[in-house]
């Protein structure tokens, strides 16, 4: 934090419950200085960060944007030769830099280095250094959750030894991939595999260099566009690919899976199905985990402004007839607090969830590895949709409870909500990802009725194995302290999560007597059920880890204000679905629901005090906020009043104002 003498801030500073270095220091990961010295180096490039009041065209909005990529790769290269003695990960992810950055470092280096074998590493190592720029080719125009039906084809010539790719019309055109409308050279490709018997061997995936690299311009045979301008990531050049028969080298099929040999027969290189499954499950669950990752690091941005901003807007409450922060009225703390609790589960677990990724590699029992893999995709199932959407919900919130100021851009809010948004729709939809989620519940229910344990490397689903003995809990707190217990909370969510998922699988059972088809069958069960269910599961996970990881402090002062947002976060989540535990019979009468709702009032107004304090420890520095009502030091006003004055457009008179003159003069002889 810079400077905050003087701040209005202070006022509730002071009054925190908590040390707030304390607590960051508890929360602090182990890529934190590695996060430290990314901060340093982007101090140094002023360009990254500086922004204009005045919103740019979309072309300049794109070569900035493309700008900061290659910023960005230098800075990771700088911190790579740095830390590579100690072997550290350099995650240089940030505001509006995540997605781009993402998109060509992450997403292609490693699909290529879990996809590919050894004749692969030269493009990991290219799109790691940021020789070429790299993005993911799955979504056609017309085909996206659909992929069984995607229409791209290479087809293998045995005589070249190359594969033919063919775009057979715009319905089957590679749309959306981000980096590729105006700048990225390389894509992994799915397209149907075809050998030269015609048959079909299904989607693979192929490294396609589509640009030359010096030129960027696409190769004969390749036509690229940019699709356009979105709502939101309007900086990003999302593109649009198709091929006439364009030829790549064999060589350029990623052959982990299956591999097609000189005299063009097609091998299977899989020795155990199931181990495969779950290494493929894997690939997809890290994008999903980091998504779900980055739009938590954006709802702290998120909430930094929103809180700080309350604790210095003021508003005229009925006491002693003095304007007060807005945030002294409970209306304002109920919108605010579950934000920030959100924030808190988001930003932990996230860590927890991520360093997951690292086990793969390490863990050499095949069992086990695939337990873990199922799991871990369940999970990224459910979390990826379960943290945009209430993350989008909450963003939008933000925006309206700071007011007016909040919607000019120097606030950053647009640009943080422009981020979130899309994040429900790609790396699988949310809808669709649900349904994977409560299949995996599903196979389990059987074992849980035959009394059989459920056994799992990440814990998440292993209380399935006493779900009898969870279903027979009633609602039985005497008062609001026992109520938000975190043991008592979790039990609730356990609860539910058992009752969902019974209550699933009765359904399902019920619609396959008058239907076969298990795609109806899913799809005639998932609002209410499978959607329910997953999320039920997922938060469940949310509130175990997080009390967990509370465990860990020996600091009373941090433990207890970490318990209360744990409990607001658990009872604010439980709100949602206060019916099924009546259907259920987990309560009866008025008491439960009237329960819920005390709690959160309660422990918003509890939590009133510590909230400014809570912001601190997980803020972002302020340099990287750039936000006119999130800066540390809460003078908004000065810094409005500053902005506005300097910025030279405010002050320019309009070109246009001699048509006004000419308008007022024409209606005047009218
Ligand atoms: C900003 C952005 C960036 C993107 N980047 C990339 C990229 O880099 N590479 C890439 O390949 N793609 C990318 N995409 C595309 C994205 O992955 C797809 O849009 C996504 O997979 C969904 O496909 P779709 O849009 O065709 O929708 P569809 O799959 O056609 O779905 C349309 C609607 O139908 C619903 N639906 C579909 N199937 C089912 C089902 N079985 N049950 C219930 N409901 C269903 C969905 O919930 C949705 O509401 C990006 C998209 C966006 C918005």
């Amino acid at each position: 934090m810079n400077n905050t003498t003087n701040s209005p801030l202070n006022q509730y500073r002071e009054k925190a419950s908590f040390d707030w270095r304390a607590l960051r220091t508890f929360l602090q990961s182990d890529d934190d200085p590695q996060q430290n010295r990314f901060y340093d180096e982007l101090r140094k490039h002023p360009t990254l960060l500086s922004k204009s009041s005045i919103t740019p065209s979309q072309e300049d909005l794109k070569r900035m944007a493309s700008k900061h990529l290659l910023d960005l790769i230098d800075i990771r290269k700088k911190l790579t030769r740095e830390m590579s003695a100690s072997g550290a990960k350099v995650n240089v992810t940030g505001p509006s830099s995540s997605m781009r950055h993402g998109q060509s470092f992450d997403l292609f280096a490693s699909s290529v280095a879990k996809l590919g074998t050894e004749r692969h590493q030269e493009f990991c190592r290219k799109g790691d250094a940021g020789e070429i720029i790299g993005t993911f080719a799955l979504t056609e125009v017309g085909h996206g959750t659909n992929t069984k039906s995607m229409q791209t084809t290479a087809t293998y010539d045995r005589d070249t030894k190359e594969f033919i790719i063919h775009t057979p019309n715009f319905y089957s055109a590679k749309c959306w991939m981000g980096n590729l409308g105006k700048k990225a050279t390389h894509i992994i490709l799915y397209a149907q595999l075809i050998m030269p018997d015609n048959k079909n061997h299904g989607l693979h995936a192929f490294v396609v260099n589509v640009r030359n690299p010096l030129t960027l311009l696409p190769y004969p045979g390749i036509s690229i566009t940019d699709i356009g301008e979105k709502i939101g990531l309007k900086q990003l050049d999302n593109g649009l690919i198709m091929f006439n028969k364009y030829r790549i080298p064999k060589e350029n099929l990623l052959n982990r899976l299956a591999d097609v040999n000189d005299d063009g027969v097609y091998i299977s290189t899989v020795v155990n199905p199931k181990l495969q499954f779950a290494n493929s499950l894997s690939m997809l669950s890290t994008a999903r985990v980091n998504i779900a990752g980055f739009c938590t690091e954006y709802m702290r941005y998120g909430i930094t402004i929103a809180i700080r901003n309350a604790s210095v807007v003021k508003q005229r409450l009925p006491e002693n007839g003095r304007d007060l922060p807005i945030l002294e009225n409970p209306a304002h703390q109920i919108r605010l607090t579950p934000c920030l609790a959100l924030a808190y589960v988001g930003h932990v677990v996230f860590g927890y969830l991520a360093a997951i990724q690292s086990q793969f590699t390490s863990i050499t029992d095949e069992d086990v590895l695939i337990n873990l893999g199922n799991e871990y995709h369940a999970l990224s199932s459910a979390a990826k949709p379960v943290s945009s959407w209430l993350i989008r919900d909450f963003m939008k919130d933000c925006k309206e409870i700071c007011g007016s100021h909040v919607y000019l851009t120097i606030s950053e809010m647009e640009e943080i909500y422009g981020e979130v948004e899309p994040s429900s729709n790609y790396e699988g939809d949310n809808y669709v990802l649900t349904q994977q989620c409560a299949n995996f519940l599903l196979k389990l229910w059987p074992i849980v009725m035959r009394g059989g344990r459920i056994d799992f490397p990440l814990s998440s689903v292993n209380f399935l194995s006493n779900a009898k003995e969870i279903l027979k809990c009633k609602f039985t707190a005497n008062n609001t302290a026992d109520f938000v217990q975190p043991e008592n909370i979790l039990t609730c969510f356990q609860w539910l999560t058992c009752y969902l998922l019974k209550e699933t699988f009765e359904k399902q059972q019920l619609l396959g007597k008058s239907e076969t088809n298990p795609f109806w069958i899913k799809n005639n069960s998932q609002v209410y059920y499978c959607r329910a269910l997953a999320t039920a599961y997922i938060l469940t996970f949310y509130i175990d880890r997080f009390r967990q990881i509370i465990s860990n402090t020996a600091d009373i002062a941090t433990k207890t204000v970490l318990i209360k947002l744990l409990s607001l976060y658990g009872v604010w989540n439980l709100h949602n679905y206060v019916h099924y535990f009546y259907q259920g019979g987990f309560a009866i009468g008025a008491e439960f629901g009237h329960m819920i709702e005390n709690v959160i009032l309660k422990l918003c107004m509890d939590l009133k005090d510590d909230i400014v304090a809570l912001v601190d420890a997980i803020a972002p520095p302020d340099f990287l906020l750039n936000s006119v009502f999130g800066h540390s030091d809460g003078h908004i006003y000065e810094r409005l009043e500053s902005t506005i004055t300097h910025t030279p457009e405010t002050f320019s008179k309009a070109k246009w104002r001699g048509d006004v003159s000419e308008w007022k003069y024409q209606l005047s002889k009218l």
